[in-house]
């Protein structure tokens, strides 16, 4: 075990790990393989299964190439994969044709991490210590790797969170830093950043699938009823506690929600701020299927990676006419909210509850 080896965290080879997926060039076979080997060797030590069958060539290939690493340590690979991998980000900075420069901002935090594998971009909310809370610069992120997510060459879209909640809202510090132009001037920006961001929802055109891995609060709850698909574990609990915030419904939900399930249903959420299990929240149609916890990241995945074989401008083309109809509509209603919120966020019953969250003395 060399000292350098011993530098690199498992946070750095994770952020390597996300990085190959990112790399805009393929790197070739060989340098695949490398990483390959370099991956087994990190996670799982020497190579330790039967080789394979001469007739078996590419499961043999790679256990050469992972055999070939004979006793490296385990430290001693991650620290190769991390360097390799910053090798081939560094060569491929090229912009690709089909997307454009302001299209392709990645994140400048590692708040947001966006992956694309197997046809499917996914988009993970990463500050699980704050619940994933959102940051002003996460809405940010989020809107460019959809705008990103939109033109590049991935089928479906997948929206999910790191660690044991899925979104806890919006990060209620947002709301803390007031600007030069005072609480008006915060309601301004704020309604600004917030319509732009349920816009992109309301206009993006491919299957977009959110992945609920823990419980929602907030924007991440409204938005739903601009998925398509809705996936969550049974740990999942949906809650929009408004009222309890002196704040309004937003993400469209002041329409979709009674259109999914029903006005006095929709009602009972929004202005009484009822949280729904994952069980309920399907029962009234808000959420596709709930799977157990235990297999949920599985079976999920599984499913979307079959879903993503099927004929993409199809599918693409299903959700326009689907969507479509009710798109002008989702505009409207989505002024509309921003409109009402941003007087609500400079009213005292807002000021009064964001205040009380910050010096800790509530909580939902
Ligand atoms: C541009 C503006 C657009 C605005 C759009 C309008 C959006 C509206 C909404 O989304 S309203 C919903 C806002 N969210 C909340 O009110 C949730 C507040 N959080 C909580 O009530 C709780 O933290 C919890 C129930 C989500 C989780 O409770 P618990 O399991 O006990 O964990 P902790 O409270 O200890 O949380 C850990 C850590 O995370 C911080 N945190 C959690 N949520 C938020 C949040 N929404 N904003 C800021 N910070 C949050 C929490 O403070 C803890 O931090 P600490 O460890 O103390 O530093």
């Amino acid at each position: 075990m060399g000292g350098p080896a011993m530098r690199t965290s498992q946070k750095d080879f994770n952020n390597a790990v996300n990085q190959v997926k990112l790399l805009k060039e393929d790197p070739g076979n060989e340098v695949k393989l490398k990483l390959y080997a370099l991956y087994k060797q990190a996670t799982e030590g020497p190579c330790n299964v039967p080789k394979p069958g001469v007739l078996d060539f590419i499961n043999k290939t790679k256990w050469d190439a992972w055999n070939a690493l004979g006793s490296l340590s385990k430290e001693a690979a991650r620290q190769n994969y991390v360097d390799l991998v910053s090798r081939l980000s560094a060569s491929s900075e090229s912009p690709s044709p089909e997307a454009p420069a302001a299209d392709r901002k990645q994140p400048e935090s590692d708040t947001l991490v966006v992956t694309s594998e197997d046809g499917i971009t996914t988009i993970r909310l990463n500050r699980p210590t704050k619940k994933n809370a959102l940051t002003n610069q996460m809405y940010h992120d989020i809107m460019a790797a959809l705008q990103a997510a939109s033109k590049d060459e991935s089928v479906i879209t997948v929206l999910t969170g790191s660690g044991d909640y899925y979104c806890s809202g919006n990060d209620l510090t947002n709301f803390a830093s007031v600007p030069p132009g005072g609480l008006e001037e915060m309601a301004r920006r704020g309604a600004v950043l917030l319509r732009d961001f349920v816009n992109c929802f309301i206009d993006f055109p491919k299957p977009l699938v959110a992945v609920v891995n823990g419980p929602a609060v907030g924007i991440s709850v409204t938005v739903l009823g601009l998925f398509d698909v809705v996936y969550a574990t049974d740990r999942a609990t949906f809650h929009t506690p408004f009222s309890h915030l002196g704040q309004s419904p937003e993400g469209c939900s002041s329409y979709t929600f009674p259109k999914i399930m029903g006005s006095s249903k929709a009602a009972e959420m929004l202005i009484f701020g009822k949280k729904l299990t994952a069980q309920e929240a399907c029962a009234q149609g808000l959420v596709t299927e709930v799977f157990p916890d235990g297999t949920f990241q599985k079976e999920v995945w599984a499913r979307l990676k079959a879903y993503s074989k099927l004929p993409p401008n199809t599918m693409r083309i299903s959700k326009q006419i689907i969507r479509n109809r009710e798109r002008e509509t989702l505009h409207t209603v989505n002024a509309e909210e921003c409109r009402v919120l941003r007087e609500r966020w400079q009213s005292d019953e807002c000021m009064n509850a964001i205040a009380s969250f910050l010096s800790r003395k509530a909580k939902l």
